[in-house]
């Protein structure tokens, strides 16, 4: 594995095994069942007495790893993230590997956070084919800079897991054996590795962050232009009306769009929804870039939209149809991997509303059962059957969004039964509206 991360592993190791100390690089891989596997390269002389991890490798088969080069500037991270697409792409969806392989993401960190993390592949091989090898090495030659590291798994006697780590250098065919290591299980981490990494990689906590990013797409992605010239059209500082400005979220088919308008019927409300139609043009090209992108494309719509929330709440109540705690609670849920129990804990910074983003007044978070919201995303066309894991993993994402939801502060979500009856639902709504807010 792993270019940088090799090497960390490399050098100082040398020197570790005398002192024996452990390695610092650290992998964990996300199986298809949405669990995590911790593991490192353990030196042969290091005298622990490690198990393997909970098997990644198919047997009889061979697995494969690598990572993209850790990026630092706003400019290398936004071509990181676009590379870690493009080989994400190759691996699953082309299936250059043929049946019986799978890409599976992987990360590579450091557990005193002395290196940077880097994020790559697993790539499982069932048939262990030769052909599988020589293309993965031909991809990543062609796709990642020289020199790269590629780690080769095997099942050996015994059930000890061995690894092979080659350094492919930019001539085809050259190769050379870095090292042969034993792959061992590592615990857990208290806090899951991707959590260090949100406030930079996915949750933006200010226009300005969000800004950076858009600005290095701008020669890659032509509307990144487009959108930067409405934000900054926008007033830094917007100021709220006299309106209550009322948000609704929640998961997709909670009943959102119904409940919005008719809470606009209701009060006489200004009815807006996020990302506004000014931009939602854009959308489909922004849903289709990396975490990065898309997640500092919706952060700045949010801005856009503020600017028009301000305006309509000096004449009316306003309405709002998503905002800033949906952009922030899909992006954690779609970067932390695994299950619910991995989310950052209680308080962490990400759940925190930005403090140059305008605030509304109350915010709702319909709720509905996961049986009652299949029923209505069928009600609305969805496909009847679906793969048990696709249904496992969507399970996965839709505990983490609400749970995520749930954690926001200043302001938090208050959660609303959206089970009962559209009547129902509307009435209580408006019941918590005309408590909390003064309706003129
Ligand atoms: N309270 C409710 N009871 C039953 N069905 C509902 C209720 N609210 C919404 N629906 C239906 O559920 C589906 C999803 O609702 P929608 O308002 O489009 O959700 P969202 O905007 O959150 O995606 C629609 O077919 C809608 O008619
Ligand atoms: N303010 C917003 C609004 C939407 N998003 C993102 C979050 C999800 O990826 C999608 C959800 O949008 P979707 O079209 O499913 O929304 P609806 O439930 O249909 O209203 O958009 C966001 O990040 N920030």
């Amino acid at each position: 594995m792993l270019r940088r991360g090799a090497l960390a592993l490399l050098v100082p190791l040398r020197r570790r095994s005398a002192m024996a100390t452990p390695p610092d690089r650290r992998f964990v891989v996300e199986l298809a069942s949405s669990e995590l596997v911790h593991f490192y390269l353990s030196n042969d002389d290091d005298n622990n007495h490690r198990a393997p991890p909970r098997c990644f490798l198919p047997r009889p088969g061979r697995c494969y790893s690598f990572c993209l080069p850790a990026a630092g500037s706003p400019r290398e991270r936004v071509r990181a993230a676009r590379l870690h697409r493009l080989l994400q792409r190759r691996l699953s969806q082309e299936q250059p590997f043929g049946a019986g392989s799978a890409a599976l993401a992987l990360l590579s960190y450091s557990p005193s956070r002395e290196a940077a993390l880097e994020r790559g592949f697993l790539v499982q091989d069932e048939r262990r084919a030769p052909e599988t090898e020589r293309s993965l090495e031909e991809l990543l030659r062609h796709l990642l800079p020289a020199p790269v590291h590629l780690a080769v798994y095997e099942v050996a006697e015994g059930g000890e897991v061995r690894c092979a780590l080659w350094r492919l250098d930019g001539a085809a065919q050259d190769r050379q054996l870095v090292r042969r290591a034993r792959v061992v299980a590592e615990e857990e981490p208290a806090l899951h590795s991707a959590c260090a990494h949100l406030l930079e990689d996915a949750v933006f906590r200010s226009r300005g962050a969000a800004r950076r990013v858009l600005e290095e797409c701008t020669s890659l992605i032509p509307e990144a232009k487009a959108v930067l010239d409405l934000v900054d059209q926008c007033p830094q500082h917007p100021k709220k009306g006299d309106f209550p400005v009322i948000v609704i979220e929640g998961l997709d088919a909670t009943g959102k769009t119904t409940l919005t308008q008719a809470v606009k019927d209701s009060l006489n409300a200004v009815l807006l929804r996020s990302p506004p139609p000014s931009v939602s043009q854009w959308r489909k090209i922004f849903d289709d870039e990396p975490t990065l992108i898309r997640r500092a494309f919706y952060a700045l719509t949010n801005y856009i939209l503020a600017s028009e929330i301000a305006k309509a709440s000096s004449k009316s109540p306003v309405i709002v149809d998503r905002y800033w705690h949906s952009t922030a609670a899909y992006a954690v849920a779609t970067e932390i991997s695994g299950k619910v129990q991995n989310l950052p804990p209680l308080h962490h910074e990400v759940y925190h509303w930005p403090e140059d983003l305008l605030k509304p007044d109350v915010v709702l978070l319909l709720t509905v059962s996961p049986e009652e919201r299949i029923r209505r995303l069928k009600g609305r066309g969805m496909e009847k059957t679906e793969e048990e894991t696709e249904l496992e993993a969507n399970t996965c994402f839709r505990q983490k969004v609400e749970e995520s939801y749930r954690r926001m502060e200043n302001p938090t979500c208050q959660p609303v039964d959206a089970s009962p009856s559209r009547e129902e639902v509307l009435k209580a709504v408006l019941h918590l509206v005309k408590n909390q807010c003064h309706l003129p």
